[in-house]
C-alpha cells in the first residue's frame, strides 16, 4: 500500500521503518519545507507533525481524496473543522492522541475505574504525564483523553494544568530527558491511594498502532476511532 508521511520527525521515521517492514511503500515524506507532491497517489496519509501544521496536512489529504490517520497532538481546537471537511469530501479519518495498543487498553481501564470511583467522593483524582524535553504541547493529548474518560464517567467536569479546583482534574506535565511517554492516574484519599500507570518503553507501540490503523482505514469512508480498529 502507498503511504504518505505528513511529518518526518521522530515518529515519522519509526513509522517509515515499520511500514516498509510490513511491505508498504512511502510516496511522500512531508516536512516543514517540501511540497505535497505524491500525496494524491497515496492510499492513506499518516500525520505525525506539529500542532501548527496538522490542520494544513489533514486538509491537503482530504482535498486530494486521501484518508488520514492523525496522531499529532495539540490542535484539538480545530478538530470540528477537520470533521466537517472529512464529511464534505466523503473522506476517511482516524485521529487518536495515542495509537498504542497498551494505551488504548489503559483508556478502557481508566473509564472502568472512573465508574467504580464515581460514588466515593472521599477520593480526589489527579493525573501526571512525563515526556521528553522536545515535546511542544502540554498537557499531552493522552492525558487530555484520560481526563475526558474520567469526566464522562464521574462528576468531574473539567481538567486544568497544574491547578487544583473543585470538580476539576489536576494534570501535572513533566518534561524529563528522552522519556517516550508515561501516564499515571491517581485516586487519593486521607486513608489510601489507588494508582494506574502506563509506561511506554519506546515509540514502537505508537508507530505500529498508526500503521495498523492506516491498513484498516485504506479504502474506507467515515470517521473512526482506535476502538473500531482494535475491536475494543
Ligand atoms: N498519537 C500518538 O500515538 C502519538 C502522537 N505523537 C505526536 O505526534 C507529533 C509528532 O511527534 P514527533 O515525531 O515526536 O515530533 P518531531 O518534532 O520529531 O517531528 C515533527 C515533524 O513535523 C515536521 N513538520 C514541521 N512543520 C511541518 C509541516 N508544515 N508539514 C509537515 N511536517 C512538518 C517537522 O519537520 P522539520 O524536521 O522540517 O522541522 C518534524 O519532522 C506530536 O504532536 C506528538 O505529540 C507522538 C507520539 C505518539
Ligand atoms: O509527543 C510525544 O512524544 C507523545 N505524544 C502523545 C501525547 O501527546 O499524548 C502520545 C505519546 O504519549 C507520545
Amino acid at each position: 500500500m502507498k503511504i504518505a508521511l505528513l511529518g518526518y520527525g521522530k515518529m515519522g521515521k519509526v513509522i517509515e521503518r515499520i511500514a516498509l517492514e510490513r511491505g508498504h511503500e512511502i510516496v511522500l515524506k512531508k516536512d516543514e519545507f517540501n511540497t505535497y507532491d505524491g500525496l494524491s497517489t497515496a492510499a492513506v496519509a499518516i500525520d505525525f507533525s506539529v500542532p501548527t501544521a496538522a490542520v494544513n496536512n489533514i486538509s491537503a489529504a482530504f482535498n486530494s481524496g486521501v484518508p488520514v490517520v492523525s496522531g499529532t497532538t495539540g490542535w484539538l481546537e480545530h478538530y470540528d473543522e477537520m470533521i466537517a471537511l472529512c464529511k464534505e469530501k466523503n473522506g476517511g479519518f482516524i485521529s487518536s492522541s495515542n495509537f498504542s495498543l497498551g494505551v488504548n487498553i489503559f483508556f478502557g481501564l481508566n473509564e472502568y475505574l472512573a465508574k467504580l470511583m464515581a460514588p466515593f467522593d472521599s477520593y480526589n483524582v489527579s493525573m501526571e504525564e512525563i515526556h521528553h524535553i522536545h515535546k511542544l504541547d502540554a498537557p499531552s493529548g493522552t492525558a487530555i483523553s484520560l481526563a475526558q474518560g474520567v469526566i464522562e464517567n464521574s462528576s468531574y467536569d473539567s481538567w486544568a494544568l497544574d491547578e487544583t479546583k473543585e470538580n476539576t482534574i489536576r494534570i501535572e506535565a513533566k518534561r524529563i530527558g528522552e522519556v517516550p511517554g508515561t501516564h499515571t492516574v491517581n485516586y487519593d484519599s486521607a486513608i489510601d491511594s489507588i494508582e494506574i500507570k502506563h509506561t511506554a518503553h519506546n515509540r514502537e507501540g505508537f508507530a505500529l498502532g498508526a500503521v495498523i490503523a492506516a491498513e484498516w482505514l485504506a479504502g474506507k469512508q467515515g470517521i473512526f476511532t482506535m476502538k473500531d480498529v482494535l475491536n475494543l
